[in-house]
């Protein structure tokens, strides 16, 4: 059993890198913390960094999710290879632009990119926030996948993902920790980001990013609303590069291990989505980039 500590980042390919890291700090109220050999690092928490803009192709390159240390990153090589996964160690340049000391990287059963990382640089100053949004930290991040119960199949049978609800067959939220999800897949026709989450502070962050979004020209995608899995209050918008941001406050936090029965909700029903029951537009998701695996040096 592989255990995920935490999410570390998303690395996306931006075609225009200016545009969208004006967005990720004016907009998102990301902080730039570096930007250096075409990639772009912001972060919203002490993390170095929780989202890599690599100028280039437009897409998602990985996801990346922390390990304990170095011999769970040895085991979690083995388990998978074992498996029938195949695992390529990140090489020193690749390690050091994605600010870590080490990392593997393999596909999910549906092409997501996938990075184990251990060591993820904190940094100690406090986060200049681009904007004040609110933002506390990264708080989720959701793929898509054509089949959501195989893909629960893959992250609970090899790792310590934990299903805290089902929205039918179209989705899938997952716990590695109390919060009620980290991950999430939804279905989708292709591998990709459906979204990235920041928590914010407070229900007036909340509302007050909604109006701010929808003053300067922002495309709202769904919301605000509040989910019935999580309790969470969001809104979602519609970034350069085809990248999804979710705002979110009040997320669910699961306690009793032994309590916890995931529940089911009906996609159709009305109000299982968003409880407040505002349109329940698809979010887009930002296709995934197809490479063969080792070759990300960026
Ligand atoms: O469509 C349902 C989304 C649920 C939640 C939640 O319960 O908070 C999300 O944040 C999500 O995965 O987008
Ligand atoms: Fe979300």
């Amino acid at each position: 059993m592989i255990e995920l500590t935490d999410i570390a980042y998303v690395r996306s390919g931006a075609a225009d890198l200016d545009t969208a890291v004006r967005f990720a700090v004016d907009v998102v109220g990301m902080e730039l913390t570096a930007q250096e050999d075409g990639v772009a690092y912001l972060r919203a928490d002490p993390r170095h960094h929780c989202l890599a803009l690599v100028e280039g192709e437009s897409g998602v390159i990985s996801s990346g999710f922390t390990l304990r240390d170095e011999d769970a990153l040895a085991d979690a090589e083995t388990e998978l290879e074992k498996a029938g996964v195949t695992v390529a160690r990140g090489d020193a340049a690749a390690a050091r632009s994605r600010r870590v000391r080490d990392f593997l990287s393999f596909d999910d059963p549906f092409g997501n990119r996938i990075e184990l990382v251990i060591d993820q640089v904190t940094l100690t100053a406090p986060v200049r926030y681009g904007r004040e949004a609110g933002i506390t930290e990264f708080g989720h991040l959701c793929l898509d996948a054509p089949d959501v119960r195989e893909a629960y199949r893959f992250w609970n049978g090899h790792f310590n993902a934990r299903v805290s609800d089902w929205i039918g067959d179209w989705a899938c939220l997952m716990r590695i920790d109390p919060v009620h999800h980290k991950l999430a897949v939804f279905q989708g026709s292709q591998p990709g980001l459906c979204h990235i989450n920041f928590q914010v502070g407070s229900l007036d962050d909340v509302m007050r990013n909604w109006h701010f979004l929808e003053a300067n020209g922002v495309e709202i995608e769904m919301g605000p609303g509040r989910h019935p899995q999580s309790t969470a209050v969001f809104v979602y918008f519609k970034g350069p590069e085809g990248i999804t941001y979710e705002y979110s406050w009040g997320v669910r936090l699961i306690t009793d291990e032994d309590a916890w029965r995931p529940r089911y909700f009906d996609p159709a029903e009305i109000g299982s989505i968003d409880m407040w029951q505002g349109p329940t537009r698809r979010v887009h998701t930002q296709p995934q980039i197809r490479r063969p695996l080792g070759s990300t040096g960026k």
